[in-house]
């Protein structure tokens, strides 16, 4: 049967927004509380009846917290501009090579009620 296990995090991170339109208050330096959430599928290995241990999404989900917790986003290498699609893009990439089965990244700011989702 196949599974998708999942993990949320957040970070607080700081950015600005060069947009076509509302762009007074995006352009200036100001925070957002961002949460993610990471997805990894496959099918339940059945001596340990786990698709993947939740604590090795979680050390991973350490060292990528890292980068963007308490940053500038515009000066993240290799994010680009710091919108929604990037982050989660970012994400992605960055686990990507650490958990096997990634599926997909959420990102999402619930202050705002938007977000995004990036799938393999
Ligand atoms: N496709 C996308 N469109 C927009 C994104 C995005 O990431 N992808 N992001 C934004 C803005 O960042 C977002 O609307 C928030 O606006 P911002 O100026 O950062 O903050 P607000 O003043 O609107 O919200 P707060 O209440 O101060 O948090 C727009 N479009
Ligand atoms: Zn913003």
């Amino acid at each position: 049967m196949h599974c998708e296990i999942s993990q949320t995090f957040y970070f607080d991170a700081a950015h600005t927004l060069k947009r076509a339109i509302e762009a007074d208050g995006s352009k200036r330096v100001h925070g957002h509380t961002y949460n993610a959430e990471v997805f990894v599928a496959g099918q339940p290995d059945p001596t340990t009846g786990m698709v993947m241990d939740l604590g090795l999404v979680r050390r991973e989900i350490a060292v990528l917290r890292e980068q963007l917790d308490h940053h500038l986003l515009d000066e993240v290498e290799g994010l680009g501009p710091p919108t929604l699609e990037n982050l989660c893009q970012f994400i992605f990439r960055k686990l990507d090579a650490r958990l096997p089965g990634l599926a997909s990244v959420r990102v999402w700011r619930a202050s705002l009620g938007d977000g995004c989702r990036v799938s393999r």
